[in-house]
């Protein structure tokens, strides 16, 4: 029984013995709670067949009358599983088995590098060359641009060259002794929110430095954690997207840190980032950090102040900065134009021009209505739960397939190993991924029911024009063993080159046979498109521990969604709700997630001062293009007070020609030059030996 199904195994029980696969899953899945009687197979239901270009056509099930929360069942596999509590066996699962992980993150001890894009089917504009050509030459970048300029693209084409720059293959033995060369264990490819991080292959800025959520500056002395300390020597690049959500606090103080723990004590205070190359990508007039709620006014207390521009920090990194031009999302000029206007503050009147010309409703489109955005996400909870109650149809709970494979195997019956297993299978159920992962632990959907997708689709094996963020209606469920049945029949006749169809049904036949879903949504998407939504696999790597996977349908509810959680979305379908705006750049993130004037509605009659731009923002981007230097001053951080174990003080002590004054091994007088103010005390409260190291600013 793999691990982590049990964990949910709750919900495995309510199959339906009739919807049962005749293949070896079924005999896995409980059948004790269902009540509800046979769905009915409506064999020629597609009414919008004539509108699709799919090349299946989709019997339809009725779910009337059952209720049915199914679908997430426990997934036999040859060997078994450690469960949440370790009474069973673990299994050992290679995870060199698996194909290519596609949304892994990194996470623990070192990073997942996902693949590129291909880079054919983008060809790129000057300046995102000069980006790549930046990176290539070793150089610090920032590079920015409105949004849908491809800054999201370059990064995918970078993290792709860095590939090619580092080895592919991870050497754990090395990596003990921290000099692994493997992209994964040299790049740190990172953002400040998980949304953001999950895309891009990477993991929050938070969780790669093992600072979890610092409320105090002393919090950043985590980074001394042995393993994260021998990830941060070891690591070359430092990738950090939607750069405008990390503070000036926070970037500043990481620096500090990671300057302090790659620089030997006598280099000390050594070149900025402690030499890693550093690429931030992202646009300072969307979404900014969130500042700290100030509880109590204690010295040490961190608020996460400032832009991340307005670090010290930024101006040691010497960055290049390069401004994408050209905008790719939307296509028309004018509005291209407009939204600039909102972005820089520049023409605030634009919001009441595109207000004007999208005020009107946009007509339903094949059953599809726009996406809701709402400032917050009270609005958003209510708006589409209360959607999905107002539908007449049956609901279908799909519980989602979840997974944990270790890393360490029954190789040998022993108790350390087990222990590691079961350390391990901790390490992977506590992971970030089971809160952030997009695609949901249980979806509830009717038919009638507005949603999106939540990963690209590749239908034919190719990258279909059904991406993240296509809007959609389903239409009507169908059975497994109805699609399988399909697919079978089209496969029967397979030949070589395979067809479009072939490759298609070969995928979806793959994709179920991987998992027990009995009910598979039929969803028809904006452009007419219908297609059988079948679950797709969802994993995170943690390195040299295993992974997590969970097989869900890639979609989610989409009557609402909130300004914050669409940063970085393109939308084709979408209807603004401008109320309760409260962060600078929200009207302009709102705005810029669609594709056209025509696919956008905007409520609520915003005025012109409703456009909220930072003026510091407006003047850093001012200096840039005029190539000036900004009036915008760094803001002055207090260094952060290091505790650090008492070899690390002694090393520092020792290679500082720092003298011991009194005679309790407690206090240290530096002699060094330039002079590092260090003050050590042993550390009692925490009962064991440590000190606080006050470190005079290095700048
Ligand atoms: N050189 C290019 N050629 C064709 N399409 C491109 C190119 N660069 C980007 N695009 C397309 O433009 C769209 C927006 O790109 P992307 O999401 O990378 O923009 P972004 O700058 O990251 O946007 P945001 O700031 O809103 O997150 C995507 O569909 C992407 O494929």
């Amino acid at each position: 029984m793999l691990a982590k199904a049990a964990m949910t195994s709750g919900y495995g029980s309510q199959l339906d013995p009739l919807t049962l696969d005749s293949d070896e899953h079924s005999s896995e899945c409980d059948t004790d709670s269902l009540t509800r009687k046979a769905p009915t197979v409506v064999s020629d239901f597609a009414t919008s067949a004539d509108t699709s270009a799919s090349t299946f056509k989709r019997p339809r099930v009725e779910p009337a009358e059952f209720s049915v929360r199914a679908h997430g069942f426990k997934r036999p596999r040859q060997k078994p599983c450690v469960t949440a509590s370790g009474t069973e066996t673990p299994s050992f699962i290679p995870l060199s088995t698996f194909p290519e992980v596609e949304d892994a993150n990194g996470v623990g001890d070192c990073f997942i590098v996902p693949s590129p894009p291909n880079p054919q089917i983008h060809s790129l504009t000057p300046q995102q060359r000069l980006v790549i050509d930046l990176v290539q030459k070793g150089k610090n970048v920032f590079y920015s641009g409105s949004g849908g300029t491809g800054k999201s693209l370059v990064l995918h084409h970078i993290v792709g060259i860095l590939k090619d720059r580092f080895r592919d293959e991870h050497n754990d033995r090395l990596a003990q002794g921290s000099s692994c060369g493997c992209c994964a264990c040299k790049v740190a490819i990172t953002a400040p929110t998980g949304i953001a991080a999950i895309p891009i292959g990477g993991t929050t800025v938070h969780r790669a430095t093992g600072i979890g959520i610092p409320r105090r500056r002393q919090d950043f002395n985590r980074m001394w954690n042995a393993p994260v300390k021998r990830r941060w020597r070891n690591m070359s690049v430092w990738i950090i997207d939607e750069i405008s959500m990390v503070s000036a606090e926070l970037l500043e103080s990481l620096e500090q840190m990671i300057r302090r723990i790659r620089t030997p004590a006598d280099l000390l205070p050594g070149v900025p980032f402690g030499g890693l190359q550093v690429i931030f990508s992202g646009d300072f007039f969307q979404l900014q950090p969130v500042l700290e709620k100030i509880t109590h006014t204690s010295d040490d207390q961190f608020l996460n102040r400032g832009l991340a521009f307005e670090a010290p920090a930024w101006t040691r990194a010497k960055l290049t900065p390069v401004i994408l031009q050209h905008v790719f999302r939307q296509s028309d000029g004018d509005f291209v134009d407009l939204l600039n206007g909102i972005r820089t503050g520049e023409n605030p009147a634009a919001l009441e021009e595109i207000a004007k010309r999208c005020s009107r409703p946009l007509p339903m489109e094949a059953g599809i209505l726009p996406t809701v955005l709402y400032s917050k996400n009270a609005d958003v909870d209510k708006y589409n739960h209360d959607r999905l109650r107002e539908l007449p149809e049956q609901e279908v709970v799909l519980v989602a397939e979840e997974h944990i494979y270790t890393n360490e195997g029954l190789k040998k019956e022993e108790a350390r190993n087990l222990a590691l297993q079961q350390a391990q299978f901790n390490q992977l159920r506590d992971a970030e991924f089971w809160k952030l992962c997009t695609a949901l632990k249980e979806l509830s959907l009717k038919v009638g029911a507005q949603v999106m997708l939540v990963r690209n689709l590749t239908l034919t094996g190719k990258e279909s024009d059904l991406v993240n963020g296509s809007r959609g209606v389903v239409v009507g469920w169908a059975f497994r063993d109805v699609i399988l049945e399909e697919c079978r029949a089209v496969l029967r006749s397979k030949q070589y080159p395979e067809t479009p169809k072939e490759v298609e049904a070969q995928l979806m036949y793959d994709k179920l046979k991987a998992t027990c879903f009995n009910l598979i949504p039929i969803v028809r998407f904006r452009n007419g498109r219908e297609i059988y939504c079948v679950p797709e696999r969802f994993s995170y790597e943690i390195l040299n521990t295993g992974e997590c996977v969970r097989w869900q349908v890639p979609l989610k509810l989409a009557w609402a969604i909130t300004i914050h959680k669409c940063q970085g979305m393109s939308l084709d379908y979408v209807q603004v709700t401008l109320k309760d705006i409260f962060a600078e750049g929200q009207v302009y993130v709102a705005l810029s997630r669609a594709r056209s004037m025509e696919g956008l509605q905007v409520i609520g009659n915003p005025s012109r001062g409703d456009v909220r731009v930072s003026p510091k923002v407006m003047e850093f981007y001012r200096a840039l293009t005029a190539n000036e230097a900004s009036s915008v001053c760094p803001l002055d951080f207090p260094d952060v007070p290091i505790v650090v174990p008492p070899e690390e003080i002694l090393d520092r002590v020792k290679a500082s020609h720092m003298v011991r004054t009194d005679a309790s091994f407690e206090k240290f007088i530096p002699k060094s030059d330039p002079p590092i103010s260090v003050t050590c005390y042993h550390c009692k409260k925490q009962g064991h030996a440590a000190f606080e190291c006050r470190m005079r600013p290095i700048l």
